[in-house]
This record gives structure tokens, C-alpha cells and sequence, in this order.
């Protein structure tokens, strides 16, 4: 287990601050709090990463990354067909019987099988789990992709099915590390003692040692009968992680962030792809361990999934994908060699009595989530 640090704990008190808020608005069902969602646009930049002009994408992808903390990326390698197979092999999956799933239950490195409101990612205003079921895949090699721990033999059995997963799983990884790559580039992060500024974050993510990385299936059952302004299907949370990576489909939207530039709650459309053969845009936020190496420059915003009015009408589920990108567990997290972080004093990473590691950093924020 982690050792508390002083940081680490105004920032928890920040989030918890900010959170009851959210709910008072919530619970005296304050007009701006829910009306303002502005259903059909989209409130994020959309950046094509395969641009010429390199420059010009560095600055969007740190632009958006610190405003927002979130993005859509596109001009990734991923095809339509593809996350077609792919949301195809997560909805097979969890439509196979529940004992079966059960017999892999998610454990203590966040491993395994999540049932039914047995994940509160909102445990100080949601009473109840949510309303969703997940399949997590952590001790992932990255040379392979595949994972050291057991994962249900529906999977391993078939080496269509394993094949694909293990291609996408190590793809996820490398795009996560451009991405890294590219904020760094876009903060300007000096070379020291033989490391590239570039390689800053990406020095920390050996494909093959371990790290608190995971891919995850979800779905969340459509349910026609609720009031869709009252339910929440993925409770108000920031990711733990780096950079989160995030398909979703068509007509299945849910996806809300609170945004740090107009306080509110925005929707996070389906953006579709311009081309046929591409998969479309890939939905891209950072994560705590992030905004707290970069002394919060780069924002870990708060984000939640609910039922919009469309989605309860035609009781459509969601399946969403998600790759959570995190460097090597023994990463010290050490101040970022850049003037705007310098700049930053006595704040998150900056701090220098304060210097943890990737894994101290991910267990106080798993242990918050399931009440271990
Ligand atoms: O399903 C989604 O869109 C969000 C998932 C999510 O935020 C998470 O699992 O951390
Ligand atoms: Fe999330």
C-alpha cells in the first residue's frame, strides 16, 4: 500500500469538494446543472495526429489536454473492421452466462470479471454500484499482449478471438506512447543525462514490465423503464491512469464530462469517421497520474456515463472499450524537466519531498473505488 503524501491529499479534497458540489447542484435539481448539456455538438477538439506539420499537432494535443482533458484523436491505424470485431467479440462475451463470468472475478490488481454494481466509481454520492458489468485485462505484456493472469478460456480457445485481442492490446500500448510523445514535444520537456525530452514519459513504459495498464469491456445494459435524468450507469470519476484511450459506437451515446472550462456537464458525442475503412475518432482524456507529474497542468477531468433521453427511448445498451495507459509500476514520478512545469512550484510531482511511483499512485485510487 501507498504511504498518504500531503499533496496527494489536498488534491483528494479538492476532488472531493468539487464533487459534493456537483451533487448539491444535483440534488436541488439546479437548471444549469442539468439543462445545459448541449446534446448535439461536440465540446472537444478533434486531432488528426498523422498531419505534416507535426508542430501544429503538438500544440492541439496540449492545447485540449489542458483545457479540457479531453480530445478525439484521429489519423490513428485502427480500421473499421476491426473495432467492428472487436465490439463484436466484447458483445459474445458478455452475453455468455452469468456462472461462467462469475468464474472469473475481478481481484485486488483490478484483474478479472466485474459483475453488476460490484465497481462504485463514485463512492461518496452513489450508494449502490453501477449498473454495468466490465472485463478487465491488467499484467499485460506489451512485446505479446497477452496477460500473465488467467482470463476466461472463451477467449484463449479460440485464436481468432486471442489474436485480435492480443493485436489490439499491444496497438493501444503504442498509441498511447505517441500520444506521450507528442505532449511531451508539445511541452518542451529538455533532454537530461542521455533521455530526449520526447522520451520523458515513454522512457517509463517498458513493454515488458509491469505496470497498473489495463484493457477493459463494458457494457451497460439499456433500461427502458428508468428516468434518465436520475441514473447514472458509471458514476462522476477521473481516470488513475496517463492517457485513457476510448472506443464507443453509434447510437449508444452516454459519455458526459464535467468540463473545466464551462463548469458543466457536456456530452461526449459518437463523432464518426470521415473515411469508411477508419475506425472513428478515438475518444482520448488524461488520467491523475498525469496531471499530477505535470503539476496539473495537463487536466484529469471528471466524467460519468447516464442515460440521455435518446438512449432511454430506444433502450439501446452501451459497449465501450477502453484502454487505461499507465507507465511501469516502478516509475518514480519526478518532477517534469520543462519551464511551463517548473513554473508550477510546490504543486503535484514538483513537490520534492514527495516522490512516488506509478503503483503507489494506482493503489490509493483502486482502494477509494472498491472500499478494500
Ligand atoms: O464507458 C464509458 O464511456 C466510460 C468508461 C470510463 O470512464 C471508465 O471505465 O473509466
Ligand atoms: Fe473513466
Amino acid at each position: 500500500m501507498s504511504s498518504k503524501h500531503p499533496l496527494s491529499e489536498i488534491g483528494i479534497l479538492f476532488k472531493d469538494a468539487l464533487f459534493k458540489l456537483i451533487n448539491q447542484q444535483y440534488a436541488h435539481g439546479s437548471k444549469n446543472f442539468h439543462f445545459n448539456i448541449t446534446k448535439m455538438s461536440n465540446p472537444l477538439k478533434i486531432v488528426d495526429i498523422s498531419q505534416d506539420d507535426q508542430a501544429l499537432v503538438q500544440k492541439q494535443l496540449l492545447d485540449a489536454a489542458t483545457t479540457q482533458g479531453f480530445l478525439f484523436i484521429e489519423g490513428h491505424d485502427f480500421t473499421q473492421q476491426e473495432v467492428d470485431s472487436l465490439f463484436e467479440l466484447s458483445n459474445e462475451f458478455f452475453k455468455l452466462p452469468h456462472e461462467y463470468k462469475q468464474k472469473f472475478p475481478i481481484d485486488a490488481s483490478n484483474h478479472g470479471y466485474s459483475d453488476f454494481a460490484g465497481e462504485n466509481l463514485d463512492p461518496k454520492n452513489q450508494k449502490k454500484g453501477d449498473p454495468k458489468e466490465a472485463l478487465n485485462f491488467c499484467a499485460l505484456n506489451f512485446k505479446t499482449g497477452d496477460s500473465s493472469k488467467p482470463i476466461p478460456d472463451w477467449f484463449t480457445n479460440d485464436s481468432s478471438r486471442e489474436e485480435l485481442l492480443r493485436g489490439v492490446i499491444v496497438r493501444l500500448y503504442k498509441l498511447s506512447i505517441r500520444i506521450l510523445e507528442i505532449l511531451a514535444q508539445g511541452l518542451e520537456i529538455e533532454d537530461t543525462d542521455g533521455l530526449k525530452g520526447k522520451d520523458w514519459f515513454s522512457a517509463k513504459y517498458a513493454p515488458d514490465k509491469s505496470s497498473g495498464s489495463t484493457f477493459r469491456l463494458l457494457h451497460y445494459p439499456g433500461q427502458k423503464s428508468l428516468n434518465p435524468e436520475s441514473v447514472v450507469r458509471a458514476g462522476a470519476h477521473t481516470d488513475y491512469g496517463a492517457v485513457t484511450l476510448l472506443f464507443q459506437r453509434e447510437n449508444q451515446a452516454g459519455l458526459e464530462i464535467y468540463s473545466p472550462v464551462s463548469k458543466q456537464w457536456e456530452s461526449v458525442p459518437f463523432v464518426p469517421s470521415n473515411d469508411a475503412g477508419v475506425a472513428p475518432p478515438i475518444v482520448v482524456n488524461i488520467g491523475d497520474l498525469l496531471s499530477y507529474w505535470t503539476a496539473g497542468l495537463l487536466k484529469s477531468t471528471i466524467h460519468r456515463v447516464k442515460f440521455p433521453k435518446e438512449v432511454q427511448e430506444t433502450g439501446q445498451d452501451r459497449y465501450s472499450i477502453v484502454f487505461f495507459s499507465h507507465p511501469n509500476d516502478d516509475a518514480l514520478l519526478e518532477p517534469v524537466p520543462c519551464s511551463v512545469i517548473r513554473n508550477r512550484e510546490g504543486r503535484g510531482a514538483n513537490n520534492a519531498e514527495v516522490k512516488i511511483t506509478a503503483r503507489e499512485h494506482l493503489q490509493r485510487r483502486l482502494a477509494a473505488t472498491y472500499g478494500w
